[in-house]
């Protein structure tokens, strides 16, 4: 059987005084989070039924013609594109996508089809950032930081995002449907339809996210890795297209304020003798640097490479 991800169970955190579950629950996480940069999470408060419907509908959606989608297409005042984009012809990702800001953004371009898409979405939303909150403040315990550290540091969560993601089959000589990346922000989630795809690459083996009913994908972003130096993984995942099928799927990105600095805390430098692993970076310029090569990509998934790779320090 090939290996799979953890998968943690995380109703002790919603109940009262389980503690030897949360602290089960928190070892593997820890676990998972240097060893994958990936896990799954089961009981984690978000309706099952409320992300079906949202799978539901945004495969309505995308099911519409290019002209219906695109009166919902990016409002251009936005640090990203909101609303419906496709990826141009050249790119080496074959999908369309929906991306939202939190609902109160004045960003956010809405579909009016199918009309429940707006309510649904910002339901998701709303969820996701609370459940985001709280797998900031588990992972700030894995990591032995200061009560409350994380959720300081990252305090506004109006730079939090979301994609609604459909990938095309694959034709007889491509597959590529989201190359090979590593995310930017703090925490990802996902969740994704029955069609299979993402791909978590560890020690140079890809390992399948298969879906499963009711679970979450989690995944660690760089601004966690590289505030950790490292001990947390942001690992490198990519999409692959099935044939003969679409696959939907949902990306929402717990993220981090443009102004802020990111750089390795001196818990996992000076004070335990580690050197740094990257040097400081102001968030937004890592942002926008990622997003010119996403707006412009190059035509080879290869040179599609500006990552945090940038910022490492090679000692
Ligand atoms: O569609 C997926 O399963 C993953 C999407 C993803 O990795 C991303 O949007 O960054
Ligand atoms: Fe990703």
């Amino acid at each position: 059987m090939s290996e799979s991800i953890p998968t943690v169970d995380l109703s002790p955190f919603f109940g009262e005084g389980d503690e030897d579950g949360k602290k089960k629950a928190k070892e593997v996480i820890s676990q998972a989070c240097s060893q994958y940069g990936f896990f799954q999470i089961q009981n984690h408060g978000v309706s099952p039924e409320l992300l079906s419907r949202a799978l539901e509908l945004s495969k309505t959606f995308f099911g519409f013609s290019d002209d219906v989608k695109l009166k919902s297409s990016p409002g251009s005042a936005a640090p990203l594109p909101t609303g419906y984009s496709k990826r141009p012809e050249h790119a080496p990702d074959k999908s369309e996508y929906m991306l939202m800001f939190p609902p109160e953004s004045g960003f956010n371009v809405y579909p009016e089809n199918p009309p429940e898409f707006k309510e649904v979405l910002e339901d998701v939303f709303t969820h996701l950032a609370n459940l985001g909150s709280l797998i900031e403040s588990i992972i700030n315990e894995c990591l032995g930081l200061p009560p409350n550290f994380l959720k300081e540091y990252n305090h506004d969560r109006s730079w939090d995002f979301m994609v609604a993601h459909h990938y095309f089959p694959a034709t007889e000589t491509e597959n590529n449907g989201l190359s090979e990346h590593e995310d930017p922000n703090c925490v990802t989630f996902v969740f994704q339809d029955q069609v299979g795809g993402l791909k978590v690459r560890k020690n140079g083996e890809w390992i399948p996210i298969t879906p499963a009913q009711d679970t979450l994908v989690v995944n660690i972003g760089d601004v966690i890795q590289v505030l950790s130096n490292k001990k947390f993984k942001s690992a490198t995942h990519k999409v692959v297209r099935p044939e003969g099928k679409s696959r939907y799927s949902y990306a929402f990105f717990y993220n981090l304020q443009g102004y802020k600095w990111v750089e390795p805390l001196s818990k996992f430098t000076e004070e335990i003798r580690e050197a740094p692993k990257y040097r400081g970076f102001l968030y937004q310029e890592y942002q926008a640097s990622r997003m010119r090569n996403k707006s412009h990509p190059p035509a080879k998934p290869e040179d599609n490479n500006i990552n945090i790779t940038h910022y490492a320090i090679n000692s």
